[in-house]
């Protein structure tokens, strides 16, 4: 059987330990870098990685990328903090790389990208709709970017389906009290020790409300998402938003 050749970067944190674990036990990859904060991504080619995965910070998450791009690395990716700006710049970098791939996945959990897309699937049908996302207070970004990737495909079904404005009667209000606006939809963020990664969608509408819920309750639910993501990637040049597009699902 052909191994995938596979590098961590992040390998200390909670993601990537979870997914050097996930890795190492696949039969079909090799875990052959693992890489954190102060190690040099030469060790990468060095070690002739394929795929690289990263679970790192939003902060160092483009440089990353821009040196696996450069040297013809795959990378699948998990780092929050991605927004149109960063994705065109992806875009423009693999450009002129036309051979590698990068999967940005906002949530490898196969419930949430399910959550997602039912979510995404019933906008158009609701006046109201809120957002509510629990984490683990460890986290360092808010909004998740499940959460705003959920707001986003959500924004976009709404333009689609021609629906106004979200009813709201709120004049005045503390700082913070009605969340964060992300694309027309207001976003609430929990963080609470106990949690790992949680999500509720609700929608109203008269007489009538639907709430979708997923919760991780552990780290390893993200892993079969990221050993997908790694198995396709190598056949998928280009800029892959969504584990949805790996998923027959988009
Ligand atoms: N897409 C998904 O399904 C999921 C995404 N995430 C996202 O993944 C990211 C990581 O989460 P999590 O594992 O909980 O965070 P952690 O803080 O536990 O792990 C991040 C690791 O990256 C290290 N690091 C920082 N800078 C670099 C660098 N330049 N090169 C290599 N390593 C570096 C950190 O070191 P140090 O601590 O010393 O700074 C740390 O060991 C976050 O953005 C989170 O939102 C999390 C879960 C699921
Ligand atoms: O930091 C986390 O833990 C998580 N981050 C991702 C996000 O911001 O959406 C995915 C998941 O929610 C866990």
């Amino acid at each position: 059987m052909r191994m995938i050749k596979v590098g961590v970067l992040g390998a200390k944190g909670k993601m990537g330990a979870q997914t050097c674990l996930a890795v190492e036990e696949a039969e079909d990859c090799e875990l052959v870098a693992r890489l954190d904060l102060g190690d040099e991504l030469e060790q990468l080619t060095a070690a002739g990685a394929e795929v690289v995965v990263d679970f790192t910070r939003p902060e160092v998450v483009m440089d990353n990328l821009a040196w696996c791009i450069e040297h013809g690395v795959n990378a699948v990716v998990g780092t929050t903090g991605f927004d149109d700006e960063r994705l065109a710049t992806l875009r423009a970098l693999l450009e002129k790389n036309p051979e590698t791939g990068v999967l940005i996945a906002p949530n490898f959990s196969i419930g949430a990208v399910l959550m997602m897309q039912f979510a995404a699937k019933a906008a158009r049908y609701y006046e109201s709709v809120e957002i509510i996302e629990l984490h683990h207070p460890d986290k360092v970004d808010a909004p998740s970017g499940t959460a705003r990737r959920t707001a986003e495909l959500i924004g976009a079904a709404r333009r689609e389906a021609n629906a106004g404005p979200i009813p709201d009667a709120t004049t005045t209000s503390l700082d913070g009290a009605r969340g964060a606006d992300v694309d027309g939809i207001r976003v609430h963020g929990i963080r609470l020790r106990g949690l790992v990664a949680h999500q509720e969608v609700l929608f109203g509408d008269t007489g009538e409300t639907l709430t979708i819920r997923h919760d991780s309750m552990a780290r390893v639910s993200f892993m079969a998402g990221v050993l997908l993501g790694v198995r396709r990637i190598g056949g998928t040049p280009g800029l892959t938003v969504g584990l949805e597009h790996f998923m027959d699902l988009a």
